[in-house]
């Protein structure tokens, strides 16, 4: 009987449920059927029959709305609203955004109680909450003991209206006597206070609550762990379990005849047919095979609505049996983003792996497969795929396509000058199209018109502005599966890589304006020094959620696993001499009023700027700042006064008959070191080639004045070589045919993606702010594909400018995760005084600035290499890194590993290298690090 009277109640309630739910249609929760906030069964003896009554009444309670008189409200109120209880005069008056400012007081439908109970607040005085900090620190002020509690609810704006329209869904924050209303975007709608702390500490499920002037009623309790992580603002995405449970199960490997589908096939004769027809493409059993992951059962409910039999889709073993292991798992990876496996819904992808670890391969690999294969009743998931790439690297990816796949498997076109994308559209020979990021947006409308499946764009961090012309004409093609490869980090600034995100995987972090209040705000905020424990808690909670749920189609591999597979690395930082006239120069310089002014703090206009473009010209070579000075007197309208001014005086340092034509190597500590080290390599190891880089043009310039003076046959690759011709050149160097002993390379335009693999010697003639731009430009020789020992050299001028810039290169490289540069100046245009002194101070006497900083005891007397058991520090280049940024030593972290690296003197007596060892009279100190020394070189 009393279990009969449960069970009638039940049906009661759910009825009312449901009538209230209709009601509630207007807020999002709703329209997307969040099964946590649905209303759920309050458990028998919790809720009685009166109490629907009640709440019947309660939704019917007199609301009475008027204005309230400003002292009363406080002093700048833009409108108030005083809320009557039918029960109990208590008043509460709100901003019109929401903020209480004075008394307030509310009613709680209280389910849990026979009785409706409307609960009276005791008027308080206005009480101000900080609209910074943490909702926790906020909501913890007028009770820090309590328990902070978070409720998922939906909001209307208080009515007397029978029949409330939910305009949303919020979080509820509780605690002791405050509340704080958040919208999904995680912004503030609502606050109060002095309201009973009993009361809200048994705030329930279906309760209603006036916080400001919204009415609120409670879908739901949320745990800590989801406000924290950020996980309660999203839109379901990715949050449940069942994404990562539906990824392991996808991920076994397991060939099974084709079986019969969740949809069945209309007959049994059809079910019959087709799973005799339809077999795997290549044997799922044999060695080596590369099968993907079969799609589970929800998958298969999504995408397999014809029923058709599940089949395994294996990677061509032509193409498979040349994959290195992490290149295998790639392919599973970007397989499952772009089928819809990985997050329920999204078909995008990112493949971050570092540069050189073949990430055309994998795409090769994955485009292949799917234009041929599919898991259901064997039908290829691809007509067409789309390659977006640098205009430099358009011939590339054909020539890897054929690399792997051969001329006979697989036709693709390059969009160029003479090949318009109508002839792709006209001919059915094509599968795939390759285009330029500036060919792309020329001819967008042909592209718009056809139907691509799959969409890659290659160095695709170049999208990390969704506004630019580039991101927008790509979006608007109409391709869902989408792939960005980069081999840079993207995780150093929150916003960039939020765009990124935001081409693969459309909305998948919400809106722009929630992501940053969920999570770049807090995320900065707990990084910043003045971080409080709990905002700091709050940071490390949402990386640590973001890293997760993008985790789930973002992969990054480092180097390292394509390490075994390389010849040994030999990198040497070779600091030069600078010459006796470089020091004069360097000297003139610095005693400029232009650089005085600087250190006084006078930089408007920048002219810091101009004096740091100075010294590095004098650097590379005096000839460059002597050009710089006559071109600028031969322009005397000009108005660069800072740059006039710094001149000054300049040329009267110089030999009289000095002339910028002819170059003379002599005047230059690095030209004196290049020169040597190239006729070093020219004589003991004449096979091998060198590429050398530089920024700038003009550097190029003289060094290729240097390449014709010796006789060197050399080639060249900077910004002023049309695209068209790019492949060829580098097609001729690498090929052991070419004459070319040396291949000039501005890094600027040639730093990404290219191969160089002919050359097995690397010169940076000078070095760029940004580490990321070196570090490019040096991974284009030690790639897979070297067959030879790979030498990189770094030549720095002793005590100069150029040191600076290495050691902020550096410490930038390990302590981005904290130095990141969030307030988006640029990185080397923004100095403090500090800096600048430090930038302009030119050290005479030191062989080497960079190892006293170390504060190594070695003297550089001996070949030394610090053997204390302190680890090299992993490099950190992520915003989202958790333990970021905390050296437990005065060094930054990279300095304590460059003391790994073996480092001397030039002043040694004999150098095991015999490179170095011709070189080291213009060489004040070397540092050294061998990578795989015990790979046999002609390994591949
Ligand atoms: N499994 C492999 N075996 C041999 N060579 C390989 C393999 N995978 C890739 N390569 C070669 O390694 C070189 C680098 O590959 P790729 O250009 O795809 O690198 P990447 O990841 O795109 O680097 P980047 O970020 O610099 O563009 C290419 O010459 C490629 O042919
Ligand atoms: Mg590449």
């Amino acid at each position: 009987m009393f279990y009969f009277l449960i069970n009638f109640k039940r049906c009661t309630l759910v009825k009312r449920a449901v009538q209230l739910n209709m009601r509630r249609s207007a807020a999002p929760s709703q329209v997307l059927g969040n099964a946590g906030k649905k209303p759920r069964f309050t458990p028998p003896g919790k809720c009685t029959a009166v109490c629907l009554k009640n709440d019947t009444k309660e939704m019917d309670q007199e609301i009475k709305l008027k204005e309230i008189d400003e002292k009363e409200g406080g002093a700048s109120l833009l409108s108030k609203i005083n809320i009557k209880n039918q029960n109990e005069n208590s008043t509460q008056s709100v901003e019109s955004t929401g903020k209480v400012k004075t008394k307030a007081c509310f009613s709680i439908n209280k389910c849990s109680k026979a009785e409706k109970k409307t609960l009276n607040v005791p008027k308080a005085d206005a009480l101000y909450l900080p609209t910074s900090g943490t909702a926790k620190e906020e909501a913890a002020q007028e009770a820090p003991d309590c328990l902070v509690k978070y409720f998922s609810v939906v909001w209307c704006k208080a009515s007397k209206k029978k029949h409330k329209k939910w305009e949303g869904d919020a979080i509820l924050i509780t605690k002791g006597k405050s509340v704080i209303l958040k919208d999904m975007e995680g912004k503030d709608i609502g606050r109060g206070t002095g309201y009973k702390a009993k009361e809200l500490d048994s705030l329930d499920e279906g309760q209603t609550l006036m916080v400001g002037g919204k009415e609120i009623e409670v879908m739901s309790v949320i745990s800590a762990d989801d406000f924290n992580s950020g996980r309660c603002f999203q839109a379901g995405i990715g949050t449940h379990e069942t994404d990562v449970s539906a990824l392991s199960q996808t991920s076994t490997k397991l060939f099974c005849k084709p079986f019969k589908n969740v949809c069945q096939p209309s007959t049994k004769e059809n079910m019959l047919r087709d799973s005799q027809s339809c077999k795997p493409r290549h044997d799922p059993n044999a060695t080596n095979s590369l099968v993907m992951p079969r799609p589970n059962a929800s998958h298969q409910w999504m995408f397999n609505k014809a029923g058709l039999p599940v089949v395994d889709v294996v990677v061509d073993p032509y193409i498979a049996s040349n994959l290195r292991p992490h290149q295998r798992e790639g392919i599973i990876f970007l397989y499952e983003c772009v089928m819809g496996m990985r997050v329920g819904g999204r078909s995008g992808a990112i493949l971050a792996d570092e540069m050189g670890l073949g990430k055309t391969l994998q795409c090769i690999a994955l485009v292949w497969t799917l234009l041929r294969q599919g898991p259901y009743g064997c039908r290829p998931v691809l007509k067409r795929a789309l390659v977006v790439t640098p205009g430099s690297l358009v011939k590339n990816w054909k020539k890897e396509f054929q690399k792997w796949l051969g001329s006979e498997r697989i036709k693709v076109f390059t969009v160029d000058q003479d090949h318009k994308v109508e002839e792709f559209i006209s001919s059915p020979l094509y599968s795939v199209m390759i285009i330029s990021y500036e060919m792309l947006l020329r001819s967008l409308d042909q592209i718009q018109a056809v139907e691509f499946n799959l969409l890659i764009c290659d160095e695709g961090h170049r999208l990390k502005n969704s506004t630019i012309k580039t991101t927008t004409a790509l979006t608007s093609l109409s391709c869902e599966r989408r792939i960005i490869l980069t081999g840079t980090p993207i995780q150093n600034d929150l916003q960039e890589f939020y765009a990124l995100i935001e081409f693969v995987n459309p909305g998948i972090l919400g809106s722009l304006s929630t992501y940053r209040k969920i999570y770049e705000e807090p995320i900065v905020r707990s990084r910043e020094p003045s971080a409080t424990e709990e905002e700091k808690e709050l940071g490390e909670k949402r990386a640590a959620e973001l890293t997760r749920l993008t985790g789930l189609f973002i992969l990054r591999r480092t180097q390292e696993v394509i390490n075994k597979f390389l010849p040994p690395k030999k990198e040497s930082i070779i600091f030069c001499r600078p010459t006796a006239l470089q020091l004069e120069l360097y000297r003139k310089l610095l005693s400029s009023r232009v650089i005085t002014s600087c250190l006084q703090g006078r930089l408007e206009n920048s002219p810091h700027l101009i004096c740091i473009g100075a010294l590095k010209k004098l650097c590379n070579h005096p000839c460059l700042l002597f050009k710089a000075i006559k071109e600028k007197s031969c322009d005397p309208m000009s108005e660069e006064y800072d740059e006039s001014s710094l001149y000054e005086g300049v040329i009267d340092v110089f030999p009289q008959d000095y002339t910028s034509d002819t170059f003379c190597e002599t005047d230059s500590g690095k030209l004196q070191v290049l020169v040597k080290l190239l006729a070093a390599i020219h004589e003991l190891n004449s096979s091998e080639r060198v590429v050398l880089v530089s920024n700038y043009t003009q550097t190029l310039n003289v060094l290729q004045d240097v390449c014709k003076h010796y006789g060197y046959s050399y080639t060249r690759l900077d910004g002023h070589t049309p695209v068209s011709q790019r492949q060829h050149i580098v097609d001729a160097f690498n090929s052991k045919f070419s004459p070319a002993f040396i291949f000039l390379l501005s890094s600027k335009a040639g730093g990404v993606g290219l191969n160089l693999v002919g050359a097995s010697h690397l010169i940076l003639y000078d070095i760029d702010w940004n580490p990321a731009t070196d570090i490019q430009a040096m991974a284009r020789v030690w790639r897979d594909g070297q067959k030879h020992a790979v030498h990189i050299y770094r030549l720095l001028t002793t005590g100069s400018i150029e040191e600076k810039i290495y050691q902020r290169q550096i410490s930038k490289q390990d302590l981005s995760g904290a130095v990141v540069d969030l307030s988006k100046t640029s990185e080397h245009t923004h100095f403090s005084i500090e800096e600048l002194k430090n930038l302009f101070t030119l050290h005479e006497d030191s062989s080497c600035v960079t190892h006293d900083l170390l504060e190594c005891d070695c003297m550089g007397k001996v070949d030394h290499q610090n053997t204390s058991s302190e680890k090299p520090p992993v490099s950190r280049s992520c915003q989202l890194e958790q333990n970021h940024g905390k050296p437990n030593s005065k060094k930054p972290l990279s300095m304590s590993q460059l003391m790994q690296w073996k480092h001397f003197s030039g002043q040694h007596q004999t150098l095991a290298d015999p490179f170095l060892e011709r070189i080291k009279e213009n060489v004040s100190f070397i540092f050294q690090n061998v990578t795989n020394p015990t790979s046999p070189p002609n390994k591949t």
